[in-house]
């Protein structure tokens, strides 16, 4: 996939310019659009300010104005006019594909993160990135070059004004500074408010998903709810409210004092009018422009909540890119690399991984959970079951085995050939998984290659064709109970055709029959076709199907027992027990 929307590398708390450089940064791919409607808006712009020195001209011209002012007249108005109208267009067409661009830059990053970082950083956190980070990123950005024309007109027309009095020109800055003042000091004050919204929209993104996912909970649990509804997500509103109304007060004081000074500096002009003797050009110049040039004042001024917002944006998403830091080669768009084959074996050599510790500050003294080194060999055409207490190290292994987690110690061996890293994407299509917390694609199979012919029979065979059909490739429904549902992932394991197999606990939500079924027909059956299947289990009654039983425990393997000899296997010499 294109990374061409790099996002922000410097720190914007510290970096003053790091918003600007990550702006225009962004705006790189759509550079001749962005200019285009900023020269064009420009100069509607200065359109503008010389349309109001045209006007002054015209109210101060003793004996009336002639065809040659109005036709100057006429052509400022259309250029002006034309010009917003430019910049309007060209600024939403720019938005919108940097907004697509940005919304696509962040799901690539997801994509293509270590599944370790994604763990850490927790759904609602990555949910609140991808909805109010790029809104307020694309609130800032669709206006950058309306930003800059005002920047123009403002511009042009203090240029007018220096061309009538430079001294009232300083008059006027003067109390441009003064505002300045005023709403730099605000503003330090509201970006403290708007840091702290950020971090209650990641609470409110926590408690919605408590409130839709823990649906059923919460309806018979009547304190909870309360706590849920009043404290929980009431808090995380009502601070966003509160923090919000602060900010926009402090905007709205600093707004009003610099419109108090503007308003000041034109009643100063009329009372010194006499004393310093202005002309009347100047006088009726200066009253004209500063009206009109408070409009694009004030959206600039009135940019800076936006600015702030998207400047902790983009310090949000830098945080999130600098986690995600070392993503792996994950072909997104192109094909990928080659598809690899299984022959014989897959083999894990010392490999080891270790959590980092629960308290990164290191406060409670314990270290995270470690597997390994384990080596074990999985056999093409074999079923391997993995078994162990609870938190003995199986998922942490099937993570490991899948190339989810990189190894920190030790190499995974395909055929005899370690894995490189590069080639770990390319690894991973060997495998088919079913985990507890599976996700259930509705489409089947491999997208794009079609559907084995077998499929339907198969889903008579899952004994669930009186429920769910397909219709090109497509479950006809999901709403099924929870052990229905799972067979419906087992069906897409199945169908993706993949030479290993991974089921995480697949029978635990299935009933006696089913579970028998499973155990002496479904998997012997897989094996026969040549699939390796990687099983883990807590049903006891059936290691008897296994061709190997691997026995987990604390993150190490304890012994490994083959079905002919009930006995420790040769392979897991080296696997000292725990
Ligand atoms: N995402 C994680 N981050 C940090 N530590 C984790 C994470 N997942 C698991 N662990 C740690 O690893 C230990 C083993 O977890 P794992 O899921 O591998 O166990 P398991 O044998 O599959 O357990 P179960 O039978 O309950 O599914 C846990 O007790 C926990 O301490």
């Amino acid at each position: 996939m294109n990374d061409s929307i790099p996002l922000p590398g410097g720190d914007p708390a510290r970096d003053r310019f790091a918003l600007l450089r990550a702006a225009l940064r962004l705006l790189r791919p759509f550079w001749p659009a962005t200019l285009a409607a900023t020269l064009l808006g420009a100069a509607g712009g200065l359109a503008t300010a010389a349309l109001l020195a045209q006007v002054n001209r015209g109210l101060q011209a003793a004996d009336g104005v002639g065809a040659g002012f109005l036709l100057a007249f006429a052509g400022l108005c259309g250029l002006s006019v034309l010009g917003k109208a430019a910049a309007g267009v060209g600024n939403s067409l720019v938005g919108q594909k940097l907004v697509a661009a940005l919304r696509k830059d962040i799901a690539a990053r997801i994509l293509r993160a270590p599944i370790a970082a994604i763990e850490r950083q927790r759904t609602h956190r990555l949910v609140a990135s991808l909805v109010n980070d790029v809104e307020a990123v694309s609130i800032f950005t669709f206006n950058v070059s309306g930003y800059a024309v005002a920047l123009t007109v403002t511009l042009g027309c203090f240029g007018y004004l220096l061309a009538l009095s430079p001294a009232l020109l300083l008059l006027v800055l003067l109390a441009v500074a003064a505002g300045m003042l005023v709403t730099h000091h605000a503003r330090r004050a509201w970006m403290v408010d708007y840091t702290d919204v950020r971090d209650a929209q990641d609470d409110l993104q926590k408690q919605y998903r408590a409130i839709t996912e823990g649906a059923k909970e919460l309806r018979v649990d009547r304190p909870r709810r309360r706590r849920v509804f009043e404290v929980l997500l009431g808090g995380a509103v009502d601070r966003i409210a509160s923090r919000k109304s602060h900010a926009m007060r402090l905007f709205w004081t600093a707004d009003a004092v610099g419109s108090g000074l503007f308003f000041l500096v034109i009643g100063i002009m009329l009372l010194l009018r006499d004393r310093l003797a202005l002309e009347p050009a100047v006088v009726s110049g200066f009253a004209i422009v500063l009206l009109y040039v408070k409009g694009p004042l004030d959206q600039l001024v009135g940019a800076l909540p936006a600015l702030g917002q998207a400047q902790i944006a983009f310090r949000r998403v830098a945080r999130l890119a600098a986690d995600f830091d070392g993503h792996e080669p994950v072909a997104l768009v192109e094909p990928g690399g080659q598809t690899p084959e299984l022959c014989r074996s897959i083999a894990l050599d010392g490999v080891c991984y270790a959590y980092p510790p629960a308290d990164p500050a290191g406060e409670d003294g314990r270290p995270g959970f470690a597997v390994g080194p384990i080596d074990l060999e999985i056999r093409r055409g074999e079923i391997l079951f993995i078994v162990g207490a609870n938190g003995s190290g199986k998922t942490t292994l099937i993570k490991l085995l899948l190339g989810l987690y990189p190894p920190q110690a030790g190499v995974i061996r395909l055929d005899g050939q370690p894995v490189a890293e590069e080639a770990r994407d390319d690894y991973r299509q060997l495998f088919a998984t079913v985990f507890t917390d599976y996700f259930l694609f509705d489409e089947v199979g491999t997208p794009g290659a079609g559907l084995p012919p077998e499929a339907e029979r198969y889903l008579e065979r899952l004994d669930i064709a009186h429920k769910v059909s397909l219709r090109d490739g497509v479950f006809s429904t999901t709403d099924l109970s929870t052990g229905q549902r799972k067979r419906l992932a087992l069906l897409n394991a199945w169908a993706a055709g993949r030479p290993v197999i991974v089921f995480d606990e697949w029978a635990a939500d299935q009933d006696p029959g089913f579970r028998h079924l499973f155990y002496t027909e479904l998997l012997p059956d897989l094996r026969r076709q040549g699939r390796a299947l990687v099983v883990i289990s807590h049903d006891d009654r059936y290691f008897g199907v296994a061709d190997r039983v691997v026995h987990m425990a604390g993150g190490g393997i304890a012994r490994v027992c083959t079905q002919a000899a009930e006995g420790p296997d040769d392979s897991a010499a080296g696997n000292a027990e725990r």
